[in-house]
């Protein structure tokens, strides 16, 4: 780096944000060029970095996250530097960047990583809240702690994930859909996942492996830190005051109308003394809460500071990247939450804002940076061929492979169930006798067979219904 004055710098390549794909990124770029120096600007005190990475088969990919202080880090990789100061403005066609606390940096090329923020149903309502980052996770923590009733609005991962793990406190969770957990799965595997959310939960047996969040992370400036991720919720306690396990009674088909703060004048269903907040659904119900939680999706995080630059969109808001990563603005590249996949994708892959395709996608942005600094050829990587998620709901280990939920083939394509209560949901997408997709939860042991018919598209229509017979050992069948 060749400083040209206190407050201005340059650096050859520079990534935004200290989540997951800008980590990725950076310590991709610090290791490919390690004669250059490489600056990681971010928001937030401390950075995520991938630990125990594991490939459990070809695509599936399964690892922890630490956040660590961004020293160790710049030890790890001597030629990283990390910035911790948000970035205010970017002047593309200058290749400058403007940080919060008053320094310019000059790059080369530059990856964009600054991640996603909750969507929120009602913004600036101190009772609406969401859940992104160890902040907003406290803040979540400090409101349930006194509560006894909250509504949960939305059907996703973090919906699923807070009905299930909250104790002590009533939910009412009000969602769009005629079953539970629309973004991942299917009315047949809300199905087989409902009973869980009615019997106690069993002890944990075995502590979580993965990291465990440190609390202490920030200092209340409101700044934007990293996304959660696995397990997040382990670290700190998910407790209301009452004296139950889980209490959740779901309100179908319905969104949230109106939020009222006083109860006068209104009907409500189940109320409290110690209400706070009122919410009124379209289905005509009102429920009085101590607070509500909108886990509604999330919008990437390009304003304010990408202002005034050319960035072509996607419909979500995020930065639309071509099959090099590569934004609309010359040399400005993005991964992660923060960029939508612009290119005609695999007939077998889709974008979901994951951890797993934030880091894909950080490492792969790392290399065609690389490829065009080099001005060598690259392809798209193996790694979007097909999509593949390993995650847990309701203690149920979940396994989703390619059009798991048969995204985009409409009428032209048949299922095939097998189901145990309580133990194992298996669904099998096929589309002109192809394997398209799978569901699996439970223990199933099918994920390297499935994703092995996924990718090889073997004509499977003479096996029918055997696909699933228990009594198979369906690893020989294929050998
Ligand atoms: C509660 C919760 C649970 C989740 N659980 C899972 C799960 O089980 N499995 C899974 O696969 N995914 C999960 N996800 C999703 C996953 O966490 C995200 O997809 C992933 O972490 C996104 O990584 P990212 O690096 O793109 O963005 P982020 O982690 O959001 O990082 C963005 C970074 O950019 C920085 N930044 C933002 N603006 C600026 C700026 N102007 N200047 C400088 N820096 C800036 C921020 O400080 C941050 O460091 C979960 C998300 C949440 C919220
Ligand atoms: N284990 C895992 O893999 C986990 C992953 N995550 C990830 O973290 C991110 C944030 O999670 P989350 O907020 O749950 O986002 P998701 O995108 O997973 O889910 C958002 C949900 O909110 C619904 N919704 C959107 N707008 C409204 C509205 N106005 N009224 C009612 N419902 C609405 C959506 O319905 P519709 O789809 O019909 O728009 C969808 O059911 C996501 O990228 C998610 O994938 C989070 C937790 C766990």
């Amino acid at each position: 780096m060749a400083g040209t004055s206190e407050s201005e710098k340059r650096f050859r390549f520079v990534v935004v944000g200290g989540g997951i794909a800008g980590v990725t990124c950076a310590e991709q770029l610090a290791l490919q060029f390690p004669s250059e120096d490489i600056a990681l600007l971010t928001a937030a005190p401390l950075v995520k970095t991938v630990t125990n990475f594991r490939q459990v088969s070809k695509t599936l990919q399964d690892f922890s996250v630490e956040e660590q202080p961004a020293s160790i880090l710049e030890e790890k990789y001597p030629n990283l530097k990390v910035i911790h100061s948000a970035v205010k403005g970017l002047h593309a066609k200058q290749h400058v960047l403007q940080t919060e606390n008053r320094q310019v940096f000059h790059y080369e090329k530059l990856c964009l990583c600054s991640g996603a923020r909750p969507k929120l149903l009602i913004p600036d309502n101190p009772n609406v809240l969401g859940i992104r980052d160890t902040d907003s996770a406290q803040e979540f923590q400090k409101h349930l702690s006194k509560a006894k009733r909250m509504v949960v609005v939305g059907n996703g991962g973090i919906a699923l994930e807070l009905v299930y793990e909250v104790e002590g406190c009533e939910v009412i969770w009000a969602i769009k859909d005629k079953a539970i957990g629309n973004t991942f799965f299917d009315a047949g595997a809300a199905q087989f996942l409902i009973p869980s959310l009615e019997a106690d939960k069993p002890e944990k047996a075995l502590p979580c492996k993965r990291t465990r969040y440190t609390t202490a992370s920030k200092d209340g400036s409101g700044e934007l830190g990293s996304a959660l991720g696995p397990d997040w919720h382990e670290g700190i306690s998910l407790r209301g005051t009452e004296e139950v396990s889980h209490r959740v009674h779901v309100e179908y088909e319905c969104e949230i109308k109106t939020i009222y703060s006083q109860r006068e004048g209104l009907q409500t269903v189940r109320t409290n003394s110690t209400d706070i907040v009122y919410a009124h659904l379209t289905n005509g119900k009102t429920f009085g809460c101590d607070f509500i939680v909108s886990a509604t999706g999330v919008v990437p995080n390009t304003e304010p500071f990408l202002h005034g630059n050319n960035f072509e969109l996607a419909d979500d808001r995020g930065l639309k990247v071509n099959e090099h990563m590569l934004t609309s603005v010359p040399d400005v590249y993005a991964a992660g939450d923060v960029c939508t996949a612009g290119w005609e994708p695999s007939a077998l892959w889709q974008q979901m804002r994951l951890w797993t395709q934030a880091r894909q996608m950080g490492w792969y942005a790392a290399r065609c940076i690389v490829a065009d600094v080099l001005e060598e050829p690259i392809e798209l990587d193996f790694c979007f061929e097909l999509f593949s998620h390993i995650t847990k709901f309701f203690n149920y280990k979940v396994v989703l492979l390619g059009k798991f939920n048969a995204q985009g083939l409409g009428s032209n394509h048949e299922l095939l169930v097998r189901c145990t209560k309580g133990h194992e949901y298996v669904k099998v997408v096929l589309s002109g006798g192809r394997m398209m997709g799978a569901i699996l939860i439970g223990e199933t042991d099918l994920e390297e067979t499935f994703e092995n018919l996924i990718l090889n598209q073997m004509d499977l229509s003479s096996y029918g219904e055997e696909l699933l017979n228990p009594n198979i050992d369906i690893e020989d069948y294929f050998d």
